[in-house]
């Protein structure tokens, strides 16, 4: 192809994004680059003050952010990427750096700075080519640039200022604005790569990736320094040969080219002296990246100490820790023997729940094992095996004094989630694990076999209408169902309600919103809100049974079918956990009603788990989609690309650290 001979030249290589924005995504596929997004965890919060320009900064961070995801893939995904790409894009204006506004009045500070000015918009991109080796070691080499357009704003009067913040379309982007939607009107003139201020120089990129590939033979030729990464022991390994700011270079690199290139962390090894230059002004990023240790929490320690250099294009390997071939055979033996176990743990831990033994533990801490069993009304042998069971999956403590049975109490874990009163109770989810979940998993080569769900099989019923057939058919299953449900929102309930600013929107209506418990939430994070919780009559009768003591009049119950009846009026809707249950003409049907419903401006909230873009992870949304509802689980992009066929742009996307992720999406 002569338009992308580049592009193409990417073709059947592995091109990951790490980059969680809509915007670069559509760029470069629209450039017809396949690739897989994986987002970084790199936190944007290097230190501004300690670069010369503003350019720096944005190259830096995008460096670490495609730096962070090329190490992260091979230990989490199991997979080495070809090539990782990663951009940051800042406005700059008198001086200061505007990234994304934290709030409302931010993005009116930010705006207001920009108004009838002239500034600058920088886009720093790291590419970052891995060359696997044999000993599954990795060849890194990092190539960088930047972009530059300058863009004038006419001036801008506070209410235009404000309505254009109340669409809400300034809190995911650089400087506080969208160019290429409603933040187009308040642009005078742009001179410069367009597609730079939308976050990715697309021209600048291929003319790098022309570099790459085309231009240079050997890596020696190239602008780039190169990085041995180990990952086949306990420990990864790299060097970094260029500092950040603040810290004696290494290699010098021309302020006024557009290109640079570094390369980065990781490190806990023994290195091979005779590899490396000794130089006393040296120093080293050193990252503990043991095996216990998570990218996203790992922290960076610069340590001087280490006389350890390298050029730009000298490759330097490191030893891996001697012993990180066996530690990582028995922690795989290990992960095994847990997946075996899993069964066990559950089904001990969703007993021990039915039998009320954490409740009883807690009114009368320090029974032993006998005074348990006549409580529960259970032989002794097996309430003493599953109390012991409890406490080796730290579920239970056990005392024991000299010459006496050991007596029992509960954890700080149980007390919290397993006891039937606790404000983050799960008991009732794990009731339903263990009625409805567990039967169906029972089935599951069935259900492999069949693609379908084994609702009949485990419950001697048709599941034409699952909810009727499974959750509704009594007082006593639907009250388990609601309890379930109620006990699964009022945990994840906080994370969702607080994800996003949601101070522009007085009422909101949660779709299938059950007992109420999200919407108490909702309404505890934002005193303006008002929510109405549309639910099945058949809910909405008992939702009086799950009112909290304390609460004022901002929850209200609305009895009606979202498929057929008409959605009450609100400025928000709240869809959590209900489109994953859906096939696709009933989740067409949903969103239409709710899009006709929406005027311009109106908010829509999905909460779902959010699978990662190639499908690896998270396993419990993963391990949900095998009970084979008609419905089906996706990723941020996926619900974000659907929602968009129903005139709704995100507008924030949030990974929380609860069970369900978050997104915000504005009807346009
Ligand atoms: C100025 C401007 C920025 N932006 C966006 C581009 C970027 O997505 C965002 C700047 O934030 P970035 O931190 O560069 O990127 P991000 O947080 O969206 O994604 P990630 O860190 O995962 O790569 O602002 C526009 O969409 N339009 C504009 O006119």
């Amino acid at each position: 192809m002569v338009l992308n001979p580049v592009i193409s030249k990417l073709a059947g290589k592995l091109v990951v994004l790490a980059s969680a924005s809509p915007r670069r995504l559509e760029i470069l596929s629209n450039a017809g680059l396949r690739f897989e997004v994986v987002p970084s965890w790199f936190k944007e919060t290097l230190d501004k003050g300690l670069f010369k320009a503003p350019h720096e900064y944005a190259v830096e961070t995008a460096k670490q952010k495609a730096l962070e995801v090329a190490r992260r893939m091979p230990f989490k995904h199991l997979k080495t990427p070809d090539i990782v790409i990663g951009a940051d894009t800042i406005v700059t204006v008198d001086g200061m750096i505007l990234e994304k506004p934290v709030d409302k009045e931010d993005a009116y500070r930010m705006l207001s700075s920009l108004s009838g000015k002239e500034h600058s918009v920088f886009t720093g991109v790291a590419i970052v080519v891995c060359h696997e080796k044999e000993n599954e070691e990795v060849d890194y080499q990092l190539f960088d640039f930047y972009e530059e357009t300058k863009v004038k704003f006419a001036d801008l009067s506070d209410n235009m200022l404000w309505e254009y913040i109340n669409s809400g379309e300034p809190m995911d982007k650089a400087g506080g604005y969208g160019i290429q939607a409603l933040g187009g009107m308040l642009v005078e003139y742009v001179h410069g790569d367009f597609l730079n201020v939308v976050g990715f120089p697309l021209n600048h990129f291929c003319k790098q990736l022309d570099l790459i590939y085309n231009r240079c033979t050997s890596s020696a030729d190239q602008e780039s320094v190169s990085v041995r990464l180990s990952h086949n022991g306990s420990h990864a390994t790299t060097i970094v040969t260029q500092p950040p700011p603040g810290l004696p270079a290494q290699s010098s690199h021309s302020p006024s080219s557009k290109n640079s290139s570094s390369a980065n962390p990781v490190h806990k090894v023994k290195r091979k002296s005779s590899e490396s230059e000794v130089d006393e002004s040296s120093w080293m990023l050193v990252n503990s990246l043991s095996k216990h240790t998570d990218a996203r929490e790992a922290e960076f320690i610069y340590n001087t100490t280490l006389p350890l250099t390298a050029s730009r294009g000298q490759v330097i390997e490191l030893n891996v820790t001697e012993h990180g071939d066996t530690e990582l055979k028995k922690e795989d033996l290990q992960r095994i023997i847990d997946l075996m176990d899993g069964f066990k743990s559950s089904k001990a831990l969703f007993t021990a729940s039915k039998m009320c033994v954490f409740d009883l533990l807690q009114s009368r801490p320090g029974l032993d094992a006998a005074q348990v069993a006549q409580e529960i009304k259970a032989s002794v042998k097996g309430t003493a095996c599953l109390l012991e069971a409890c406490v080796s999956l730290g579920l239970l403590k056990s005392k024991q004094r000299a010459c006496q049975k050991p007596v029992y109490e509960n954890t700080d874990l149980s007390s919290r989630f397993l006891l039937s009163d606790a404000p983050s109770s799960l008991r009732g989810y794990i009731q339903h694990c263990n009625d409805t979940v567990w039967p169906l998993f029972s089935h599951l080569e069935s259900a492999v076999r069949e693609g379908a769900n084994q609702h009949e099989k485990a419950f001697g019923k048709t599941s034409k209408d699952m909810f009727q057939d499974t959750f509704y058919n009594s007082q006593e299953a639907k009250l388990r169902f609601m309890n379930a449900m109620h006990s699964i929102a009022k945990v994840t309930g906080r994370a969702v309600a607080t994800a996003f600013d949601l101070s522009s929107f007085k009422t909101a209506c949660d779709l299938g919103g059950c007992t109420g418990a999200m919407a108490y939430e909702f309404t505890k994070a934002h005193p303006g809100l008002s929510v109405t919780v549309f639910d099945l009559p058949a809910v909405v009768e008992m939702s009086e049974h799950f009112r909290p003591l304390h609460t004022d009049n901002r929850v209200s119950f609305v009895a009606g079918d979202f498929f057929k009846d008409e959605l009450p009026k609100a400025d928000l809707y709240i869809l959590a956990r209900i489109l994953h249950d859906w096939p696709d003409e009933k989740v067409c049907i949903l969103l239409s009603k709710i899009a006709n419903a929406c005027t311009a401006g109106c908010g829509l909230l999905l909460s779902e788990i959010f699978l990662d873009e190639d499908r690896r992870g998270p396993s419990r949304g993963l391990l949900q989609a095998l009970s084979m509802s008609e419905g089906k689980q996706s990723s941020a992009t996926e619900y974000s690309l659907l929602l968009k066929t129903h005139g709704f742009i995100t507008a924030h996307v949030r990974h929380t650290d609860n069970l369900l992720d978050a997104m915000l999406c504005i009807k346009a």
